[in-house]
């Protein structure tokens, strides 16, 4: 059954871009006949002089461009704008987005809110949504954002978010030219997963296996968003079952996971990997596989890609992983 806020969107298909809610809002990509509302809400002086790249007046134009030129980097990867939209009434009361570095290393969170809707805990809530997404979505190692120097209220967002303070310096602000004004930089960096000595000893048994194409690239695969370590990049596989070998386990979870068939013989021991989890410890066998059948397609909502062995590094992987890296680099 669609809920309250579905009936009060605009159709779902029509958004370029993912929908991302709390208990209270929704956020989603902006759309065209949004820019009235923008505009109406953004074309206030207390909102422009807080903002580096807002002229004030904002003109009509200007939020018609900027939802447009929103939409051409979502698709370029340079930004993720979103409208915040009060879930109860399905009416927009403010923007928040991330710009992203080159290589999706890191991004500058940005937000406003309209006046009306200040001091309610909207912007804490539409930021640490964005910020838990953004680690997700993203190979994201770090996080920032400015502040105007006297921008108190903002400061303290950043800070409940999770945001610590990295330095301070200045600004050109649109809206008062001339002048550069002193600012407040705050970063976010991604929280490792935390290794502890296993409370218990108990040894999980997962399998997992290298794909290597034609060009000795491998298939890496992202973990989605609500599992544990999301957004880490981690070989395709999965827990053995009992009763199950590892090769049968990995040719049911290759099945499962990526739609291809790979059979048993195709699969070449290599390396494993040994590693205290908080609540177990992991004990992994890798294989490596050059031949199966059919094409890899995300079948669980998982990001894929293919990389090659000397650039594994640079996708942030589960700490069992990282030890296995040197040694696939060395033999491919
Ligand atoms: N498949 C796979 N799992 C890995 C790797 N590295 C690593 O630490 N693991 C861990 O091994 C376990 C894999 O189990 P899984 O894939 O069946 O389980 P899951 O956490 O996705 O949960 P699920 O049982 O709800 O599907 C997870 O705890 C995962 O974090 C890896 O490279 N590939």
């Amino acid at each position: 059954m669609p809920d309250l806020l579905d009936s009060l969107m605009p159709d779902m298909h029509a958004l370029a871009g993912p929908v991302l809610r709390t208990s209270r809002l929704a956020l989603r990509p902006l759309l065209a006949e949004d820019a009235a509302v923008f505009h109406r809400l953004i074309n206030d002086w207390e909102i422009c002089r807080r903002l580096p790249d807002a002229p004030f007046p904002y003109s009509a134009t200007l939020a018609t461009a900027w939802i447009a030129a929103a939409a051409a980097d979502r698709l370029a990867g340079r930004a993720e704008q979103f409208a915040l939209v009060d879930a109860a009434t399905g009416e927009i009361i403010g923007c928040a987005g991330l710009r992203m570095a080159k290589g999706h290393k890191s991004a500058d969170l940005g937000y406003w809110l309209g006046r009306a809707f200040w001091g309610q805990g909207y912007g804490v809530e539409a930021a640490r949504r964005l910020v838990e997404w953004a680690f997700a979505a993203f190979p994201i190692t770090r996080l920032t954002a400015t502040v105007a120097a006297d921008n108190d209220a903002s400061a303290a967002l950043l800070q409940r978010v999770g945001f610590l303070p990295s330095g301070k310096g200045s600004q050109i602000f649109m809206c008062r030219p001339g002048q550069k004004l002193p600012v407040k930089h705050f970063t976010l960096e991604r929280e490792v997963p935390v290794v502890a000595v296993p409370r218990k000893n108990a040894v999980l048994l997962v399998v997992a296996v290298a794909l290597i194409d034609a060009q000795g690239k491998i298939l890496l695969a992202r973990r989605p968003e609500g599992k544990k370590m999301a957004g880490m990049w981690e070989f395709p596989g999965g827990k053995v079952e009992t009763g199950e070998t590892p090769e049968a386990a990995l040719v049911r979870e290759l099945h499962e996971e990526l739609g291809v068939e790979v059979a048993a013989g195709d699969l070449a021991p290599f390396v494993f990997a040994s590693h205290p989890y908080e609540s177990f410890h992991l004990l992994m066998p890798v294989f490596l596989c050059r031949r199966w059948k059919g094409k890899p397609a995300p079948k669980e909502g998982q990001a894929l890609a293919w990389v090659a062995p000397d650039r594994l590094v640079e996708y942030p992987m589960p700490p069992a992983d990282r030890p296995l890296i040197p040694m696939l680099r060395d033999f491919l």
